[in-house]
């Protein structure tokens, strides 16, 4: 497989040795210094390419990829507000778009138990829910999309909560924040921001009643598992058309 890396930043490195140690070749590397050269000539001949950039370039990149035809795994946080706009480009433009807010095998396990157990906790009753997410001080995004797609996969199966909010007590770029914990509606999930050292991600969904506490949670140890997944997620895409996610990868 012929790779472009779009971001040379802790994801784009850990994904150039996971592509060379699996036989592939990084034929293209696009950081913010030459931005510009993502274009038709550089491109030419890329398999696939994979997208780890910021909430603020994610979009022009996948654009720009998609409208020259070459197929997409993108893991950029804090923009997917326009995701669908980019997945119906490419279903109009038969091209290929692999997004996933988290590559981490483990994590996607936790979003299939998260969901099992919103549907379980709803026929029960009695239990108040929080997330909180743990991340590097460098993160430029609050909440993590990790935790969003958790809130989601809790808001489709748990009937009295309508939608999110972010304590992100310190960060100053969070969305849908709220000044407080307080503050928090009590048919919105209070998603928690915290943001400590070189932390890689820890996420936990907490369910608590008046008699006791139950907490599923998940640490990444290294971004090494994130990059493999998006590795494979680039196999998987190649010669594929159409829009995917980890669901479609794991099925296979
Ligand atoms: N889905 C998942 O599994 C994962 C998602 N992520 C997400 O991926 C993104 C990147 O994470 P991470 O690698 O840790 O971040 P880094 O900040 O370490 O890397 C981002 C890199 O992108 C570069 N960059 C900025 N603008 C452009 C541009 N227009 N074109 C090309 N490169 C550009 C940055 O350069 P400069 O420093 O000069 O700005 C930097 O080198 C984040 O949104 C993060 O949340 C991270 C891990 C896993
Ligand atoms: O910025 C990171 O580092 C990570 N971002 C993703 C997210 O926002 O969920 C995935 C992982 O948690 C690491």
């Amino acid at each position: 497989m012929k790779a472009a890396i779009i971001g040379y930043g802790k994801m784009g490195r850990e994904i150039e040795r996971i592509l060379t140690e699996r036989g592939h070749e990084a034929a293209l590397v696009i950081d913010t210094d030459n931005a510009g050269e993502l274009d038709a000539e550089h491109l030419a001949g890329i398999d696939v390419a994979l997208e780890f950039t910021t909430p603020a370039t994610a979009y022009a990149n996948i654009r720009t990829c998609l409208e020259n035809g070459t197929a997409v795994v993108s893991g950029t946080t804090g923009w997917t507000d326009r995701l669908a706009e980019l997945q119906e480009l490419c279903r109009e433009r038969g091209g290929a778009l692999f997004y996933a807010s988290n590559y981490c095998l483990g994590v996607n396990l936790m979003f299939r138990l998260n969901r099992q157990l919103a549907a379980m906790i709803g026929r029960v009753g009695g239990y108040g829910v929080r997330i909180e997410e743990v991340h590097h001080t460098q993160k430029l995004d609050a909440p993590s999309g990790t935790a969003i797609t958790l809130a989601e996969g809790i808001l489709d199966n748990l009937a009295d909560k309508q939608g999110w909010v972010n304590y992100a007590p310190g960060i100053a770029h969070a969305t849908n924040r709220v000044e407080r914990s307080e503050d928090t509606p009590a048919d919105r999930i209070e998603i928690r921001s915290v943001r400590e050292g070189a932390v890689p991600g820890i996420h936990t969904v907490t369910y608590e009643s008046d008699d006791d506490m139950l907490e599923l949670k998940h640490t990444i140890k290294n971004r090494r598992t994130l990059a493999m997944g998006a590795v494979v997620a680039a196999e998987f895409l190649c010669g594929k058309q159409g829009v995917f996610g980890m669901d479609d990868l794991l099925r296979n």
